[in-house]
């Protein structure tokens, strides 16, 4: 008579072990890669290691085809953190963040995001974020070179027109709006925009991200976001400024046709990211 084996812990551990070996030669064969992607983007002119659009791309596939028992938090940081780690080995970087709004909600964006292996410079306002990121960039790296910033989407008191300083057109952009994918109860739910040195090729441009300025009160946008534009911040005063966002084709022509689009005087684009892929 056979006897059936009743599986025991020892051979669970042993499944484990060999899907851990597994997982981590996978992981040493992606990093194997990193040389040839260096060689692949000197041939094709060089250029920033950073590639938001295809980061997108791929956190939206990962969380599209996600299932089973493992929770999807889980399975998004593990991937943000191998994407921005391979990143920072094609080149080193470092994440400046803004941390007006309270410390602890960006430093666990930061990690969530980024790991612990990117360095993480802790700033006390937006326009400090923005200075170091621009310095960084002009330490004789590339395009779209140097460090990234992280800044709160959200109310600034104490640097109310922080978009302002992106205008210029050798200044940071915005290149990405964080969480990727965005759902309730998020772990590292703060929504923050990161920003770098403009980028030749590869930005995410579903959603366009424009300054605008103009003379007296700002005009009435209750309703734009009915026609596609959003208001993330505005700042009132003998002039009003706005940040605002449109569809990724839009520019300061159509921004001007929107109702009292008029009293934009002064509007500049700066910077574009992926639309939210959201999970309810
Ligand atoms: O696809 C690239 O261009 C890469 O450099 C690879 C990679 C990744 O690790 O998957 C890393 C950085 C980019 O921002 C996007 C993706």
């Amino acid at each position: 008579m056979s006897e059936t084996k009743v599986e025991g812990l020892s051979d669970l551990r042993g499944e484990i072990d060999r899907i851990d070996s597994e997982m981590h030669e996978l992981l040493m064969r992606r990093g194997d890669i990193i040389d040839r992607l260096i060689a692949v983007k000197a041939r094709q002119g060089g250029g920033s290691a950073f590639r938001p659009g295809r980061e997108a791309d791929m956190m939206r596939e990962i969380a599209s085809r996600h299932h089973g028992r493992l929770p999807l938090d889980t399975v998004e940081s593990i991937w943000r953190v191998i994407i921005s780690t391979f990143t920072y080995v094609q080149s080193n970087y470092s994440v400046h963040a803004d941390l007006s709004g309270g410390d602890s909600a960006m430093r666990d964006s930061a990690r969530f995001h980024f790991g612990f292996t990117v360095p993480l410079v802790g700033h006390p306002t937006p326009g400090a974020v923005i200075t170091a990121v621009g310095a960084s960039g002009r330490k004789g790296a590339e395009n779209g070179g140097g460090d990234l910033g992280m800044i709160r989407a959200g109310f600034h008191a104490e640097d109310a027109r922080w978009w302002e300083r992106l205008a210029a057109a050798d200044a940071p952009k915005i290149i990405a709006r964080l969480p990727f994918v965005e759902r309730p109860d998020h772990p590292a739910g703060t929504p923050v925009f990161i920003i770098s040195n403009p980028l030749a090729e590869a930005a995410a441009k579903d959603v366009a991200v424009f300054s605008a300025q103009g003379a007296g009160p700002a005009p009435d946008v209750s309703g734009w976001t009915a026609l596609g534009c959003d208001t993330l911040g505005q700042s009132e005063g003998e002039e009003f400024s706005l940040l605002l966002s449109a569809p990724g084709d839009w520019d300061a022509e159509r921004l001007r046709r929107l109702p009292g689009g008029g009293a934009l005087e002064r509007i500049a684009w700066i910077g574009s990211h992926a639309k939210r892929f959201e999970i309810q």
